[in-house]
């Protein structure tokens, strides 16, 4: 796809059909994993479905809707805010141009700040299911082997060719998000904080892999965000990222032994079998549903609280 043809009519269709108050969105939210539910606490919702919009393709998975939904976040006036219900992944076929398009939308739109969200796997024992991670820092396997979203002649001249990423994660924006957990009472361990890793998907990890990312320093494991979080650095955006842990990567201490297993059986001994766990997308969207609520409410209170930083606006 040429990412820039249809920036400009995406831009015209959004002026066409939403309210005038609603045009110039000040934060932007992405929906992970069955986390859609954070547009229930808008105010003069309008959806806009991705089907109507140049340039944007469908998700194709299940706990993503296809819209981008504008409104008002927040006590008084409320903060004009856009969220996409329903992100693209490099597993679902779709290519780079195309899972960071509504991205740069957004930054056109005169998006400042934007909050990720996702849905993750565990690596660290102490951060367990349940656990908002916000996240620090990235470790992208396929940024670093030749799959960056960045591949290929710039989109603007303004972009930098070669862009840090050692300021990707906002210490303001984080900041907002550790205030907002105390301003709701939540409990100290509701919120942690770590690394994520980025894979491709849509397998989940072996344990050599889970315990391979665990050792290059990951807390958690998922299959998007990071490409979404480079072109909005690119774009000048402040990011925030947070994710839900929805199950623990399977790392098992040590393997079941098939060879321990036939030579007791052949010395009529019986093993103990140790339980061994694997992961769903049903437990993952099940997760997102009881942690909805928390969810709604801290990205709620941190979008009121940008306006009033002064480094983030
Ligand atoms: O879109 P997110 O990153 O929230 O979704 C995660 C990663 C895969 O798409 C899916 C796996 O269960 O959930
Ligand atoms: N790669 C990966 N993505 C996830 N998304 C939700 N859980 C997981 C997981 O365990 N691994």
């Amino acid at each position: 796809m040429d990412p820039h043809a249809p920036l400009l009519q995406t831009l015209q269709t959004l002026t066409s059909v939403l309210p005038e108050k609603l045009q110039r969105p000040r934060i932007g939210i992405v929906c992970g994993s069955g986390l859609s539910g954070l547009v229930e606490s808008f105010r003069e919702v309008e959806m806009v479905p991705y089907e109507n919009l140049p340039g944007f393709a469908r998700s194709t998975v299940s706990g993503h809707k296809s819209a981008l939904a504008f409104g008002l976040l927040g006590e008084g006036e409320g903060v004009p805010v856009v969220a996409m219900l329903g992100r693209f992944h490099r597993y679902e076929g779709h290519d780079f141009p195309t899972i960071v398009y509504p991205i740069r939308v957004m930054a056109r739109l005169g998006v400042k700040n934007i909050i990720i969200t996702n849905a993750a796997g565990s690596l660290n024992p102490s951060i367990p299911v349940g656990t908002i991670v916000v996240i620090q820092d990235h470790l992208a396997l396929p940024n670093m082997t030749g799959s960056n979203p960045l591949l290929g002649p710039p989109t603007s001249p303004s972009h930098a060719r070669f862009l840090p990423l050692s300021d990707a994660y906002s210490p303001s924006l984080r900041r907002l998000a550790f205030l907002s957990a105390h301003k709701l009472a939540l409990p100290r361990e509701a919120l942690a904080e770590g690394t994520y890793a980025w894979v491709c998907g849509p397998t989940y990890e072996t344990p050599a892999e889970g315990r391979m990312l665990r050792h290059a320093g990951a807390d958690v494991v998922g299959m998007s965000t990071v490409p979404e979080v480079v072109v909005a650095r690119e774009e000048g955006m402040n990011v925030l990222v947070m994710s839900l842990v929805t199950n623990f990567v399977v790392i098992p201490e040590r393997y079941r032994s098939i060879r321990d297993e036939v030579e007791a059986e052949l010395l009529g001994k019986k093993i103990e079998l140790p339980k061994e766990d694997v992961v769903s997308h049903d437990e993952v969207l099940a997760v997102g549903r009881q942690k909805a609520e928390v969810m709604k409410k801290l990205v709620g209170s941190i979008v009121e609280l940008i306006p009033t930083a002064p480094d983030l606006q």
